[in-house]
């Protein structure tokens, strides 16, 4: 896709494993997030990302996956795909090596693929678990990764992920001065204004995800008007 998505300053994380109304869907359609990104760690198939992209796709708003794996993979009626890798962790798969495989049995349409570094700081979310990312690391530790990922590797994109819970504000300050050309990119435990300000005022592009279940499409209003 072309480079509008660095515009994005809020994003609305949709996850294919759970059950949303037709209602909630256009209520958030119309909420001012700029992007809708459709992921999870656990329990996504082919299925439940296509029924859930049929259901988002009617309305004017950038549509992308970000797929835990080859097997999510989908982009029929999709802008772009954003893949993981994940930083922190010590099974090079998560890094690397499914990415390997999914190439060399696919033929990967390049021009809608942006990678995505991620620092994965929540040692009980789904991600946390399934990638056994080391998650007891210091503030200085997380901006060394977030420099090697946006200098070393020239990812586009560097993902703070504290999935399921609010982050340490003082992580994410130290990583969004470590890093000058990605896009710096907060999720974890945002369903409120002063959540959303607080996070928004060192990343670029805050994530919502849970909220949108949990605390309802007033709450997600909240958190785009908080950075918008
Ligand atoms: C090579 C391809 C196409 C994919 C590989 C992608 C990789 C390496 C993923 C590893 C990290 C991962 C599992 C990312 C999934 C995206 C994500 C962080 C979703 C949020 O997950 P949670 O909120 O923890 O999960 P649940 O909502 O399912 O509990
Ligand atoms: O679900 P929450 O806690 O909002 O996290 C958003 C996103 O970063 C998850 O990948
Ligand atoms: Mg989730």
């Amino acid at each position: 896709m072309d480079d509008s998505w660095k515009d994005w300053v809020h994003i609305t994380k949709l996850d294919p494993d759970k059950v949303i109304d037709n209602d909630t869907v256009a209520d958030i359609a119309t909420s001012g997030t700029d992007a809708l990104m459709l992921s999870g760690t656990l329990n996504v198939t082919q299925e439940n990302m296509r029924e859930l992209i049929m259901q988002v796709k009617e309305y004017d708003l950038p549509i992308v996956v970000e797929p835990a794996g080859p097997e999510g993979v989908v982009l029929d009626e999709v802008d772009a795909l954003f893949v993981p890798s994940v930083l922190n962790t010590p099974d090079m798969r998560w890094m690397v090596g499914t990415h390997q495989k999914w190439v060399k049995h696919n033929h990967i349409d390049w021009t809608r693929v942006i990678p995505e570094a991620y620092i994965v700081l929540n040692p009980a979310s789904s991600v946390g678990k399934v990638t056994a990312a080391i998650c007891d690391i210091s503030a200085a530790d997380v901006a060394a990764y977030a420099e090697v990922a946006d200098q070393y590797f020239s990812f586009p994109v560097v993902y703070i992920e504290y999935s399921g819970t609010y982050g340490d504000p003082k992580v994410v300050a130290a990583a969004s001065k470590a890093v000058s050309d990605a896009r710096l990119f907060y999720g974890g435990g945002i369903n409120n204004a002063e959540k959303a300000a607080e996070m928004g005022q060192f990343a670029d592009t805050i994530i919502v995800g849970n909220a949108v279940y949990d605390d309802g499409v007033s709450a997600l209003r909240a958190t785009v008007k908080a950075v918008q």
